[in-house]
């Protein structure tokens, strides 16, 4: 499993190596009151084989939610120390709580590129506490407004949007799939993630645009096998990749 200090992923793309598929199953669609057993069920060798851990963060005014904090990502790492805690900040002032969240020990600080001026600051200031750096962008956010960043290789992870965000459950905007494929053609070796509605249905359209790094809350949480899910989903990524390397 691994360790969240582990930057492999990061130093794969660096070093322009073919990408890997991650799925990162989002927290939002567990039980809340068994965080812990829900949380080591899709990370477990036998009860699930997912990469990371996606915790979505809303504070009720960049989004219209409220979900969980900082708090809560520190009893996830006292409780799954090797465990990548990749934190998807939905949040109106995301330099606020960069200290917070890497004090409790998160290991990708994802940023909305709408929610702050200085992103280069931002970036920084992430770095400077040692976490990866993700900056994500909603439907309505042209793929262009992070060419800088990601010309600068400044980030480790692009995160495309695929339902308006706030709420799990929502259906998978496949009108996105373009912003992903321009993305993945200029930036090769970039982990590219999509967020919202995927699953067996949608996995195809998603991975073959480009994405690489697959949030599924609903879909793996919901499943009678989250396993079989996330297996599935991975394969899927696995293949869209190898048939690109072929190209
Ligand atoms: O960031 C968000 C929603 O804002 C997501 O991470 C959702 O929580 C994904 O849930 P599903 O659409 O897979 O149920
Ligand atoms: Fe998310």
């Amino acid at each position: 499993m691994f360790n969240h200090l582990d930057k492999s992923t990061y130093l794969d793309a660096k070093k322009k190596v073919p990408l890997k598929p991650i799925i990162a199953p989002s927290l939002l669609a567990c039980d809340f009151s068994r965080l812990f057993e829900e949380s080591s069920s899709v990370l477990s060798a036998d009860g699930g084989a997912s990469e990371w851990l996606h915790v979505d963060v809303m504070d009720g005014h960049f989004v219209p939610n409220i979900s969980i904090g900082s708090v809560v990502v520190s009893s996830l790492r006292k409780a799954l120390p090797q465990a990548f805690l990749d934190c998807h900040l939905m949040v109106s002032h995301p330099e606020q709580w960069v200290d917070d969240f890497a004090s409790a020990g998160a290991s990708q600080y994802t940023f909305h590129i709408e929610a702050t001026t200085s992103p280069k600051g931002l970036i920084d200031a992430i770095r400077a506490k040692g976490m990866q750096v993700g900056v994500a962008l909603k439907p309505g956010t042209p793929a262009s407004s992070v060419f800088e960043l990601c010309d600068a290789d400044l980030v480790d992870m692009v995160l495309v949007m695929t339902v308006e965000p706030g709420f799990g459950g929502q259906s998978f905007m496949s009108n996105m799939m373009p912003k992903v494929l321009e993305l993945r053609t200029k930036y090769p070796a970039l982990n590219i993630q999509v967020d919202g509605g995927l699953g067996p249905s949608t996995i195809a359209a998603a991975a073959e645009a480009g994405a690489n790094v697959i949030v599924a809350g609903t879909s793996v949480f919901r499943a009678p096998s989250r396993k079989q899910v996330t297996d599935e989903l991975r394969d899927c990524v696995a293949k869209a990749i190898a048939t690109r390397s072929h190209l």
